[in-house]
């Protein structure tokens, strides 16, 4: 059953009572659509954008039949007459001429170069023996070897890319070798970034420390993972534990943002000021979610910004990034959101009690056993140890109904570049 965000005020919930993973999954997929107007790039610039418009292809690629080697072109039914042919006119890559051969002669023929009329076949030049301008094409070679058909890569009319696909190098490739030059995408949301937390100091600002004291790393970090992401990020630096900063901070935020990403205050503690902060100024979809590392997590929206409170833990604030902000920003930027593929792999690890009711993101990598890939965890689970994430190179998932794992039991890992790192 569907729980409504409207219950989740009780901060003294038990898991089974928090929102699910996948419904908190349902809830942005459902609640968000896409905000960004659309612009015109050139292809320099549209790596990791989201195309807007359909690509379809305006000619064939390549435009016409060429050769894959350099070696001699002809025909096939000529060279299962004789096997040896006479040689013809010379065909380099660029050559515009229009060739056309006579019976029983072949053409030197280069990489890439257009094939001549009457000749359907290319033969490797290390394949040929060459004496008194007669080639001699040993047996065996089928019609059409080594011969590059035109459209064979792109036809002409086919849909290249769709809207909603990121572009990657090789769309970007695809599109310039049409002799597109710029495309439409979604212009780049604009995130804003906040830490809050009386206890950070931002490095380079300060240098000196004092007990009690922590260097902001979640702003850093948060502004490296959005650069897997088509945004715009301004970072908005630290906020005190003060209910009128946060809430101003927020406020102004809010109005210049399609997206704002805060870390810390989101538990209900004294100093916890960013979920009140939302039940003023807007209104709050999600809290309190039934996962580890993360639970805190909050999503709600002041008038059209979407908002996401990270936990200030950085293990928690990465993890619910990956889950919840990326999907979130990709919807809200034009993007198709793909959930992330779970593979399943060995434990290399045992796990004696885990709590029922709530989902687990382990930090991992994976090592090679005897029968597969084994994954690995990090040994302590510390919401706070950067190291963790350090070490890892993928999330080991261990769902609601999960007790207790032994070695060798199937679990499902999902590597970081599942999530565009
Ligand atoms: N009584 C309870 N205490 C806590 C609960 C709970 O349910 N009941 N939940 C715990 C969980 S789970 C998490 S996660 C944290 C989340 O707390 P907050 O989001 O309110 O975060 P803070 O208390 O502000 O900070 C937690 C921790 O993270 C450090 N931090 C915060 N911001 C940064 C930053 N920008 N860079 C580096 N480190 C940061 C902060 O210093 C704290 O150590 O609450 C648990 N407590
Ligand atoms: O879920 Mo808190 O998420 O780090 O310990």
């Amino acid at each position: 059953m569907t729980r409504t965000a409207s219950l989740l005020n009780d901060c003294f919930l038990h898991d089974k009572d928090r929102l699910r993973h996948s419904e908190v999954l349902d809830l942005l997929k459902e609640r968000l659509t896409t905000v960004a107007e659309t612009e015109i790039c050139t292809l320099s610039e549209a790596l990791g954008r989201f195309l807007s418009t359909p690509v379809v292809a305006p000619r064939d690629v390549p435009l016409h039949d060429n050769s894959a080697v350099d070696g001699f072109a002809f025909l096939h039914a000529d060279y299962l007459e004789t096997g040896t042919l006479r040689s013809g006119p010379v065909i380099a890559a660029g050559d515009l001429a229009d060739y056309s051969l006579g019976k029983n002669e072949a053409a030197r023929i280069f990489t890439g170069a257009a094939i001549p009329d009457g000749a359907d076949t290319v033969a490797m030049q290390e394949d040929c023996t060459v004496a008194d301008n007669q080639i001699t094409v040993p047996p065996g070679l089928k019609t059409g070897a080594n011969l590059r058909k035109a459209g064979e890569d792109i036809k002409s009319g086919e849909i290249v890319t769709r809207p909603g696909k990121r572009l990657r190098p090789q769309e970007i490739a695809s599109l310039a070798s049409l002799g597109l030059s710029e495309v439409s995408v979604y212009r780049r949301i604009r995130v804003a970034i906040i830490s809050t937390g009386n206890e950070l100091l931002e490095a380079g600002r300060q240098t000196s420390i004092e007990t009690g004291q922590v260097f902001d790393s979640n702003s850093a970090m948060l502004l490296a993972l959005c650069a897997s992401l088509p945004v715009t990020v301004s970072r908005l630096g630290i906020v005190p534990d003060v209910a009128s900063a946060v809430e101003d901070t927020i406020a102004r935020a809010a109005a210049t943002h399609d997206v704002i990403l805060t870390t810390g205050g989101a538990s209900r503690g004294d100093e916890d000021h960013v979920v009140a902060t939302i039940d003023r100024l807007g209104k709050r979809h999600a809290w309190q979610i039934a996962i580890k590392p993360g639970r805190p997590m909050t999503f709600g929206q002041i008038g059209d910004c979407v908002f996401m409170g990270l936990p200030g833990n950085p293990v928690a604030a990465f993890v619910c990034f990956l889950l919840y902000c990326r999907p979130a920003l990709t919807i809200l930027g034009g993007g198709d959101y793909i959930e992330p593929t779970r593979f399943p792999v060995a434990a290399g690890f045992t796990i004696d009690r885990k709590k029922p009711d709530r989902r687990e993101f382990l930090r991992g990598w994976l090592t090679t056993g005897e029968s597969g890939p084994v994954a690995r965890k990090f040994e302590r689970d510390g919401s706070g140890l950067i190291s963790g994430l350090r070490a890892a190179d993928g999330l080991i998932e261990l769902d609601e109904e999960t007790r207790s794992l032994t070695i060798g039991q199937t679990v499902s890992y999902i590597p970081f570049s599942e999530f565009g790192l």
